[in-house]
């Protein structure tokens, strides 16, 4: 088998952040910032995996990896079959299951995931002695999207080691559907419960609306628009911000439901915008009415609605105590 260089873009969401998770619209670009696994046969009975961007290195015997139990069909939900993939990975390579803030763990744990897996459909459990870097123009946890950009370009590069990619550009649905797919469970090692607009905007690229799982309608050509993206250089933790919001949401959900619900329809106007845009020369009528859409989403931040939720529970705890 021959060398493989895959690549993925990254994203940014326009509209709809967080608010997705929760089966609402969202808006998403890709970003040409690309991650890039190459995956190369070796002479040695090990797999590596090489992660200079977190300075990490790695490698597992065969003999080990022939071990793991067999997960689940396909049938199954994704979440249960990571989950059982998770537990068989552990016992065997006596490993901990990944702690949910570590990076290195997060991204060993979804490249196993997706080796193993990948490898199991195409060449039944018979696995191949490689070299895997993975490396990114990506800034990491800057919500970019460089974990699904990860997943993606590791389950591209496999099936085309496996000669299962068609030789041609662009590539099939089948194809992009099936690296989407894959990419998806990884998304789940790393993040807990993704959406799935990341890997689907990492996969498919243009521009999209997502809710509720599925893509609703693509755009293969973005209009050219000049969007300024900033990084503040804050660390986050997608993982860590989608478990906060989802406290958030539970402890007050009555307040958060109808910023959700305000998210939604600024996300789908937006997109109204978008699809007018792609189809006309003259953009500049549209600037003013996208900017209103990112005036009105900024006001309904959900960062800031959920801080305001908490102020107003703090008021209430202190008009209960007096
Ligand atoms: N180039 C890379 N090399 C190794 N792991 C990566 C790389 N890019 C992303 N990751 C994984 O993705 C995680 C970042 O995901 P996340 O917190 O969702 O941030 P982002 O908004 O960038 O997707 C990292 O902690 C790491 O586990
Ligand atoms: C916050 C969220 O809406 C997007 C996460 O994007 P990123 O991994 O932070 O680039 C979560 C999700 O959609 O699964």
């Amino acid at each position: 088998m021959a060398k493989i260089v895959a690549s993925s873009p990254g994203k940014g969401i326009l509209h709809g952040e967080h608010a997705v998770v929760y089966g609402k619209s969202a808006v998403a670009m890709s970003v040409d910032l690309r991650t890039r696994t190459t995956v190369e046969p070796i002479n040695k009975n090990v797999v590596e995996l090489h992660l200079p961007d977190l300075q990490t290195s790695s490698e597992w015997f065969i003999e080990d990896i022939m071990r793991i139990p067999v997960t689940s069909n396909e049938e199954i939900e994704d979440a249960v079959k990571v989950s059982e993939a998770l537990k068989h990975l552990q016992t065997v390579l006596n490993v901990q299951v990944p702690c949910c803030t570590d990076a290195k763990q997060q991204s060993i744990y979804a490249f196993l995931f997706l080796y193993i897996e990948i490898s199991r459909k195409y060449r039944g459990g018979n696995f191949p002695s490689v070299k895997v870097t993975v490396t990114s123009e990506l800034p990491m946890g800057a919500g970019l999207g460089s974990s699904a950009a990860f997943a993606v370009s590791l389950s591209a590069a496999f099936l085309a080691f496996y000669g299962k990619l068609d030789k041609k550009t662009p590539l099939s649905q089948e194809n992009l559907d099936e690296i989407s797919r894959f990419a998806f469970q990884a998304e789940i090692i790393i993040h807990g419960k993704p959406s799935g607009i990341d890997n689907s905007i990492c996969t498919y690229g243009g521009a999209l609306i997502f809710q509720a799982g599925k893509i609703k309608e693509f755009l293969p050509e973005v209009p050219p628009l000049k969007i300024l993206l900033v990084n503040t250089r804050i660390p986050r933790n997608t993982r860590d911000l989608v478990a906060s919001v989802r406290q958030r949401f539970d402890t007050c959900p009555a307040v958060i439901q109808p910023v959700l619900d305000a998210i939604d329809a600024i996300s789908r106007q937006s997109w109204q915008l978008l699809k007018e845009m792609s189809n006309t020369n003259s953009l500049q009528k549209f600037i003013p009415l996208l900017k209103v859409k990112f005036q009105e989403n900024i006001l309904h931040l959900l960062k800031e609605s959920l801080e305001q939720a908490e102020l107003e529970i703090f008021e209430a705890e202190l008009g209960c105590n007096g």
